[in-house]
């Protein structure tokens, strides 16, 4: 994700002049239940050649307040933009949102004094302190110098980290950096924690300790977290998510539901003739289905997956192909992921079955599980 900054920052005074009649009058967005509310957002940018990039296609999200709230993409899907602009750091080309009960186009002083945001890349500097690079964020803020260290001695004990505070920030582990991280952007007591990608490039073990360390944050604070990750175990341990692509919210709600929506089993074949497999699997599955073989085998998406198991074998054997292994498993989230945006969470794009029937041809869906964006 990149750093929205430079010439689409938001000017506050610029904001302010926001007239009655502008694009974003029209999307009136719900109270203050929610720590974060869209209407209508969209932001383009001017492409090459004269086109347009409309990197944000008209977002509609409510995020209720002490929600850890996963948001995926894929690469280029409008995640950083987004965030940019609920950060008040770009401005919106139309539509509203509310953060923390402020309105990003007319109030974007307060909503940068209520967020917190944590970007991939390090703004520390790494030959001072933990703690001296928390008393200069502090009194960038504008916390008075005694509240900045009690502030700093309490942000520091969350990240359990009082006893480095001394220590130069390069000597820190790569998790300790990021709970610093975390612990600077929490200085100023902010409601909502944007995370872009908190724990890309950590080990499992400095993973962990991060989560536990926003966990606490959550349950402790009632901090809304706003989170993006390629990490599946991530996402599933959020309350709810939302999924963009190509700008476009395209799935939305908790992550037992969404895997509940895609319904299908995935049953994986292993044969000793794949390619011969194959026809006789589709003989013998629903004719709505896709079945596709790759090095894990023949693979396809059915409901009640198991049930089918015996059918497809004794089919095969039937035609003399013996069945090495098979396996049905329910959907993943990242078959939630695939099946909304024919993308692996993790970047990669296996050719694999979408769930649910084949959609004819044409249709949107399968040209994304074809892999053709
Ligand atoms: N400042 C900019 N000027 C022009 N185009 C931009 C700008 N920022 C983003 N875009 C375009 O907007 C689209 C969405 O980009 P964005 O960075 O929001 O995606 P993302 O989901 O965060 O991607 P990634 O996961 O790769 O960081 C992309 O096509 C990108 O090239």
């Amino acid at each position: 994700m990149r750093r929205h900054t430079g010439d689409d920052d938001l000017a506050p005074a610029a904001l302010r002049t926001a007239a009655p009649a502008s694009p974003h009058a029209a999307h009136p967005v719900p109270g203050p239940a929610y720590a974060i509310s869209t209407r209508g957002l969209v932001k383009s940018y001017p492409g090459p050649e004269g086109t347009t990039t409309h990197a944000v296609r008209g977002l509609d999200l409510d995020v209720p307040r002490g929600e850890t709230f996963a948001f995926l993409g894929p690469n280029g899907a409008g995640k950083s933009t987004t965030i940019a602009m609920l950060c008040a750091l770009a401005r919106p080309t139309s539509g509203r949102a509310t953060v923390a009960g402020a309105d990003v186009l007319t109030q974007p002083h307060e909503v940068r004094q209520r967020v917190g945001m944590l970007f991939q890349r390090s703004a520390m500097d790494p030959d001072l302190t933990a703690e001296q690079n928390l008393h200069i964020h502090a009194r960038l803020y504008g916390l008075p110098r005694r509240h900045a260290r009690r502030r700093a001695a309490e942000v520091l004990e969350t990240a359990g980290l009082t006893d480095r505070r001394r220590s130069p920030v390069r000597t820190l582990s790569g998790g300790m950096r990021r709970r610093l991280e975390i612990a600077r952007q929490l200085l100023h007591a902010p409601g909502i924690l944007f995370l872009d990608e908190p724990t890309t490039g950590l080990d499992p073990h400095a993973r962990a300790q991060v989560w536990e360390h926003l966990r606490a944050l959550r349950e402790t604070h009632g901090s809304t977290l706003f989170v993006t990750t390629h990490y599946l175990d991530e996402a599933e341990n959020c309350d709810r998510i939302a999924i963009i692509d190509r700008g476009r919210l395209v799935a939305q709600g908790a992550p037992l539901a969404l895997k509940a929506a895609i319904g299908d089993d995935r049953v994986v074949l292993r044969t000793g003739d794949d390619t011969a497999a194959r026809q006789v699997v589709r003989g013998v599955a629903p004719p709505d289905r896709a079945v596709t073989v790759d090095e894990g085998g023949i693979c396809l998406r059915v409901p009640g997956g198991s049930a089918w198991i015996p059918r497809f074998c004794a089919a095969l054997e039937g035609h003399g192909i013996a069945v090495h292994a098979a396996s049905a498993t329910p959907p993943t989230l990242d078959d939630v992921f695939f099946h909304h945006t024919g993308r692996s969470l993790d970047g990669a794009s296996p050719a694999r079955p979408p769930a649910g029937p084949v959609a004819p041809a044409g249709n949107e869906a399968a040209a994304k599980a074809g892999g053709s964006r």
